[in-house]
Formats: structure tokens, C-alpha cells, sequence
């Protein structure tokens, strides 16, 4: 990390040069940080090193403890236990000042009587640091996110993105050595938050950051970070890379995050090391053990499968209205447990139309909702004969579907 500012290249350099000029760190630790309010946990011990220019990712659903991790390490929130390292120096007893991360949050809370370039001059003033300084730091971090025209603003003046971007440049251009942002981008309209998403990484690459990121959003946390941390009631579900999550979730609960919207409570018919049929409520699915565990008959399973692994079996689309039929299976009550392992009948209930293609949800015989995506047409009403490849479908062990997953089940369980 250093100590010394120089003064940035009007022409803003290399992204190296960005990089050298941030407060560049190579190791941030968080040995077994928790919190707790009162008796309520709302973060267990989490360990993690954050390497000095990653993007981090923490994911998880409303409650599960991200912006009190994130307002641990910001030092808003005193920890209970554990500590903080910055290249082996504790930081975790210093005040948020002291620890000069550079935060950004959903609300951009701007000054809206100053100007962008007031905003962004601010924390620079406070420091005060010389005015040729202040205007070359300001200028540069302005065009880098792209506001240079909108500099004599107001904050009202600027639509939501700008706003944000002008809270992006308050915080990056004190050279942070870690960016915090606490879903920065939730206040904002579909087609922009995805503008705003790769501005953003844009920003996190070219000047060299390293970024500590709060979303509830599984897409834009794949899509930004170069690691993810999934959280599940205040403990880490999974720590990996986008393709290890995507690829292989280490419980439902992470399947249902990597958009496993198929989540199953089915019982293990027969199993190996690597292959598993599950079987129960009218369904017989071959599948693959999910790494680690070790199946048994009997044992209870959730059987996860993503929408688009789902398939409308060839055979048995007949286009609208018709059952279709391979074998006289098609309507309800059709294959069952003792039917072949993989295929199975489902009703459709609700259809959107997605341009390419339908989005589909189908109830199965015993009242499981299947959602599937297909380019055929299909209609309300229609049944279907649908299968997915066994080595898209992940059987992991537990009987109970992880709360809070995309699980609808309109029957009780098994
Ligand atoms: N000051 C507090 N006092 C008591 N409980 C709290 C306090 N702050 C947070 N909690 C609880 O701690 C848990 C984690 O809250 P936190 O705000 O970290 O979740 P989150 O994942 O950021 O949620 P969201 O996405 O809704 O912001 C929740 O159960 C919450 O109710």
C-alpha cells in the first residue's frame, strides 16, 4: 500500500499507473468477523482474504447478513468478534475514517446544493489536500465515469444513473483502498442497472480498485465479481468463482441462488459415488451426487435443475391442444415413480411469451410446479411430456428445500 498521493496524470495513464496511484493493498483479512444484536446473530465468524484489485460479490437474500458484514468492515459496526487485517495491519479498531474505504450506497446520499464537481471535491477539501491537487483529481475521476459535460450540475439535474456515478466518483477519488457498495444500483430502472452494472466494472478495472459488492441480485453479482461470498442466515454458504458457483452450488440453497429455479423433495432410489436416482411424488429423476456427499436408498434429497435444462420431451408435443403421445402417457396421472426414469408429465399452467421462446410453468400429477423454457408452442391446458439430462440435474442431501429458494410446490410434501 502507499502512503504518498502523487498527483494523477491529466491524461488519467495507464490503468497501471491507476492502479499504483489507489490505495493499493495486496491483502485484506477478515479472520472469523462476526456481529451480533443482542442475542440475535445477524453474522457468524466469516473468514475471507481479499486480494488487493478483486471484486467481491456478497450474495444473499434479504436478511441474510451482507450490509452488516459490509458495515463491519466499513467500521460503521463494531465487530463482536474476530478481527481485520490490511497487509497483517489490524484495522478493525479504527474509527471509518481511519480506515478510508471509499463507500458508495443505493441512496447516493449527494449533497444537493453542491455542484458534481463540489460533491466530488468534497472529501478532498476535508482532507485538505491543494487546490491544483483537488482539480486535477476531481477532473480526471469525472471523465473516468464519464460526467466531465454534467460537471456544473446540480444532482437534481442528473438522471438516476448520473447520480450514482457522481456517488461512484465521491468515493473513488480519494483512492480508497477498498470500495464498499451496498447495492448500488437498486434504485434504478432495468435497461440502466445493466449500463450502470458494466460501468461499474469498467470503473472497478480502470482505476485499479478492489471492490467489496452487496447484492441480493445472483445475476449481477455473476456477471461483476471475480469471486462471490453466498450468505445464508449470517453464515457463508459458498465461497468461489462465478463459473465454480454456476457450475457447482454446494448446497440447494446455493442452487436456488445460481438460478436452480426446479428445487425437488425426493427420496434416493438407488446411488453411487457420482450417479443418483431420486424418486418419490409421481417423479423417478436420474441424476448427479453433488460433490461431497454421500447418498443411500431412502435417504431424503432436493433434486435441483435449472428452468433451461428442462425439456420438452420430442414425442409428445403435438403443438396446441393435443396431448401427443408416446405410449398413450400423455395428461395427468401419466408416467410415475415406476415410469422411466427421466421423463415425466406435467400440465402447463401459465405461459409467457419471451420473444425467442415460452417461459412455462407446469404442474406435475402430484401438484410440483416445474418451471421450463421451450421454443415450442404450447398452451394453457396442454399437457406435457418433459425430461432433463441427468447430468444437468444436481441431487444434493436434506430433506427440507432451502428457505427463501424459488421452490412452489402447490401439494404438500412428499
Ligand atoms: N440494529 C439491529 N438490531 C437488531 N437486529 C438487526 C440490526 N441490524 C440488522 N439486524 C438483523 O440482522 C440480520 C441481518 O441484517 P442485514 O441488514 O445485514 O441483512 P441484509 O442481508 O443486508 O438485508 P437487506 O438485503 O434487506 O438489506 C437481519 O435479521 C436483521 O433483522
Amino acid at each position: 500500500m502507499t502512503d504518498t498521493i502523487e498527483t494523477p496524470q491529466p491524461s488519467g495513464g495507464t490503468r497501471a499507473e491507476a492502479r499504483d496511484r489507489a490505495g493499493h493493498f495486496s491483502e485484506l483479512r477478515l479472520n472469523g468477523i462476526s456481529r451480533a444484536h443482542g442475542a440475535h446473530v445477524a453474522l457468524h465468524p466469516l473468514e475471507l482474504t481479499i486480494t488487493g484489485g478483486e471484486f467481491i460479490a456478497l450474495l444473499g437474500p434479504s436478511g441474510c447478513g451482507k450490509t452488516t458484514a459490509l458495515s463491519c468492515i466499513a467500521g460503521l459496526l463494531p465487530l463482536t468478534a474476530g478481527s481485520i487485517e490490511l497487509d497483517g495491519r489490524r484495522i478493525d479498531t479504527l474509527p471509518p475514517e481511519k480506515r478510508g474505504f471509499g463507500m458508495v450506497f443505493q441512496n447516493y446520499a449527494l449533497f444537493p446544493h453542491l455542484t458534481v464537481r463540489a460533491n466530488v471535491a468534497f472529501g478532498l477539501k476535508m482532507r485538505k489536500r491543494p487546490k491544483s491537487e483537488i482539480k486535477a483529481r476531481v477532473e480526471e475521476v469525472l471523465r473516468l465515469v464519464r460526467l466531465t459535460g454534467h460537471a456544473h450540475k446540480h444532482p437534481g439535474q442528473l438522471s438516476g444513473g448520473q447520480q450514482q456515478r457522481v456517488a461512484i466518483a465521491r468515493a473513488i477519488v480519494l483512492e480508497p483502498p477498498l470500495v464498499l457498495m451496498d447495492e448500488p444500483l437498486s434504485n434504478l430502472d432495468a435497461a440502466l442497472r445493466l449500463d450502470m452494472r458494466a460501468e461499474i466494472r469498467r470503473i472497478h478495472q480502470e482505476f485499479g480498485l478492489t471492490t467489496l459488492y452487496v447484492t441480493h441480485d445472483q445475476e449481477e453479482a455473476l456477471s461483476l465479481a471475480d469471486r462471490l461470498v453466498v450468505l445464508d442466515s449470517g453464515h457463508v454458504a459458498q465461497i468461489g468463482t462465478p463459473a465454480e458457483l454456476y457450475e457447482s452450488p454446494a448446497s440447494a440453497y446455493v442452487a436456488a441462488f445460481m438460478g436452480y429455479r426446479n428445487i425437488l423433495s425426493l427420496e434416493v432410489e438407488s446411488a453411487d459415488a457420482e450417479a443418483v436416482t431420486a424418486a418419490g411424488r409421481g417423479l423417478r429423476l436420474p441424476g448427479r451426487v453433488s460433490a461431497g456427499a454421500r447418498l443411500k436408498p431412502g435417504d431424503r434429497v432436493q433434486v435441483a435443475i435449472r428452468p433451461e435444462d428442462v425439456r420438452v420431451a420430442a414425442e409428445d408435443t403435438g403443438g396446441t391442444g393435443g396431448s401427443g403421445g408416446s405410449g398413450g402417457s400423455g395428461g395427468s396421472g401419466g408416467s410415475g415413480a415406476s415410469g422411466e426414469p427421466g421423463l415425466f408429465d406435467a400440465v402447463a399452467e401459465v405461459v409467457e411469451y419471451h420473444g425467442r421462446g415460452f417461459h412455462i410453468d407446469a404442474l406435475t400429477p402430484a401438484g410440483d410446479r416445474i418451471h421450463l423454457r421451450t421454443d415450442r408452442r404450447v398452451a394453457p391446458g396442454d399437457p406435457l411430456r418433459l425430461t432433463a439430462p441427468a447430468q444437468r440435474v444436481l441431487v444434493f442431501p436434506g430433506a427440507a428445500p432451502p428457505a427463501g429458494a424459488a421452490v412452489s410446490r402447490s401439494g404438500a410434501a412428499a
